[in-house]
């Protein structure tokens, strides 16, 4: 897969589908690499060019030295779209993806088209938290956490009927470098765009897991209330609603990105 050298940091990334498509940009969440995407890559890049990459700290993207603030994984995304020559892109992110949407389609609203936040909130707390994980991991490596926050990705019955996608998702998190975790960890904890988000002017679909733990449905409803064009869709899922739900959620997002 290619790499993108940016101005300070190497980001992997992948592309898919017809270049004279409509440019999506997909983001993952925090501890997964641009792979998370495998189940949806092939439907939309029916529709779309597919631009997905490793956020930095992430898969094989550099670790840089962090902390990491959201702003600067909001510019990474611009680097790579300066890179790749494109002025403007949908963007569909979940979790911490979805927050550097949100960074994105306030702070460079020409960039972003329509715009998929899933599974994520204007604020994820509590800030103690994430201090405490981003020193764990630190002390114990990423492996160390992997099943527990696994177990808040997928529902419990979904995740008894599908033990190899669990262990395959338990082996993304722990190939995830400790430091660019941890430097992550630091950029979700400091994130608050609770006061913000009314300022998206994008067309905004949110996708919310009914079975989600750590942004529960009333975050999304939150973002729902203030962000001025935005639609709502709930799927049966827990935290990662593309794992779970692989062809509702592509067949959402795409229903939304191509609508009149
Ligand atoms: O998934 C993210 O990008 C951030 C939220 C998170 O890590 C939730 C969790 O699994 O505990």
């Amino acid at each position: 897969m290619p790499f993108a050298q940016l101005n300070d940091v190497k980001l992997r990334y992948a592309v898919d589908g017809d270049r004279s498509r409509p440019a999506l940009v997909l983001s993952n969440s925090l501890g997964t690499s641009l792979e998370m995407w495998d189940p949806q890559v092939a439907r939309l890049s029916e529709h779309f060019y597919v631009i997905r990459y490793d956020t930095r700290g992430h898969g094989q993207s550099e670790v840089t030295p962090g902390p990491y603030s959201i702003a600067q994984l909001g510019g990474d995304v611009c680097g790579l779209l300066d890179h790749l020559g494109i002025g403007r892109a949908h963007f569909c992110g979940v979790s911490m993806g979805g927050i550097t949407g949100m960074w994105l389609a306030l702070h460079r609203p020409s960039r972003v088209d329509r715009l998929v936040l899933s599974n994520t909130a204007a604020y994820i707390g509590p800030h103690d938290n994430w201090t405490a994980r981003a020193e764990a991991v630190r002390r114990d490596g990423v492996a160390s956490i992997a099943p527990a926050v696994v177990s808040r990705w997928l529902t419990p019955e979904y995740a008894l009927a599908h033990p190899e996608q669990v262990q395959s998702l338990i082996a993304m998190l722990g190939a995830t470098p400790a430091e660019g975790y941890a430097a992550n960890c630091i950029a979700v904890r400091d994130n608050d765009l609770r006061k913000q988000v009314s300022g998206i002017r994008a067309p905004t679909l949110v996708i919310a897991g009914s079975g989600d733990l750590p942004t529960p449905p009333a975050d999304a409803q939150y973002l729902l209330s203030e962000i001025a064009h935005a639609s709502y869709v709930e799927l049966d899922a827990a935290h990662l609603s593309n794992q779970q739900q692989p062809e509702a959620f592509a067949d959402t997002v795409i229903r939304f990105l191509l609508a009149d």
